[in-house]
């Protein structure tokens, strides 16, 4: 078996998964090497080697996970329509591709795994108790229903420096009768900037979101979000971003963001 079906095996094997206990959290690679340094005695061992750590040679989202049975968000469910469906298979096609010769391989894009729980953070104290007995969940991941709200998946592609977000609205995102809220709008944004600066420059904040609504989004509908690098200055990573219809004709709405490079003391003592 190739080296690469390997770690794809790993990284598809839920009973890896089932051994950690606990909950989890997603964040940026370097953050994740901080923290982990900080906290490397008070984790069981195995929880610092999940299956996903070794994959990681793709700049992404570091996954470390201490969650019974996490549930991967950004995997098709029964809630996605034919749209959602569509462009999810278009693009995840390209995670792998297959050479002349019949080996797989990895493509120009990565799926990223997406989790609901994220770090809770507190001043002093242990991180770790405060980790597991927080009830803190992602924002656009705390509804259980699915198809209620934000359904999403996001792919990067390192050598163009972008990211789309494949993303289904669903009725709780309710602002105009019909059509998506624009602060609903503006978080899936921001989810995405966030989430494409981070794999580009590690752990950042927002500091400036500028969007401007071109044309609603209907309820239910699904859109394509278009992330783009426009450069890069010391600590400040400036990212775009354009919503269109899934076809990329129709612009919905578009975005620029500015995000700050941040130390894992930053997050820490907020
Ligand atoms: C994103 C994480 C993803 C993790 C995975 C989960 C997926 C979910 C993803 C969800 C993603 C959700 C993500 C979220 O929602 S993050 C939540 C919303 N954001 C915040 O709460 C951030 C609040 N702000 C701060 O805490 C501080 O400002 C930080 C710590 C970020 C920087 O304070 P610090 O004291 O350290 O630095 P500085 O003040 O010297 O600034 C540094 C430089 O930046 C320039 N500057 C600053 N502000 C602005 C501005 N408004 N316009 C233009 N420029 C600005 C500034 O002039 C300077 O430039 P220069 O003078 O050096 O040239």
């Amino acid at each position: 078996m190739s080296f690469y079906r390997r770690q794809q095996r790993r990284c598809q094997n839920a009973q890896g998964a089932q051994k950690m206990v606990g909950g989890m959290f997603q964040i940026g690679r370097e953050m994740s090497k901080g923290f982990n340094s900080s906290i490397r005695q008070q984790l069981p061992r195995q929880t610092l080697h999940p299956p996903w750590s070794s994959i990681n040679s793709v700049r992404t989202m570091a996954v470390l996970q201490w969650c019974s049975n996490p549930r991967d968000f950004s995997l098709p469910n029964s809630s996605w329509g034919s749209d959602m469906r569509r462009l999810y298979e278009h693009f995840n096609s390209q995670c792998e591709i297959e050479t002349e010769a019949g080996e797989k391989k990895w493509g120009p894009w990565r799926r990223l795994p997406s989790y609901n729980r994220s770090l809770k953070y507190a001043t002093g104290g242990g991180i770790l108790s405060k980790v597991i007995q927080s009830k803190a969940r992602l924002f656009t991941r705390s509804i259980k229903e699915k198809g209620a709200a934000f359904e999403y998946v996001m792919f990067v592609n390192k050598v163009e420096q972008k990211c789309v977000c494949v993303f289904q609205a669903g009725h709780l995102l309710e602002g105009p009768p019909g059509h998506v809220h624009g602060g609903a709008i503006a978080t899936i944004i921001d989810t995405v900037l966030g989430t494409h600066a981070t794999y580009l420059s590690g752990p950042v904040m927002t500091v400036n979101l500028s969007i401007n609504y071109r044309r609603p989004i209907p309820l239910g509908s699904t859109v394509l979000l278009t992330s783009s690098l426009d450069k890069k200055e010391g600590r400040k990573t400036f990212v775009s971003c354009q919503v269109t219809d899934t076809e990329g004709s129709k612009l919905h709405t578009e975005a620029t963001g500015l995000f700050v490079s941040v130390t894992v003391e930053n997050l820490l003592r907020g």
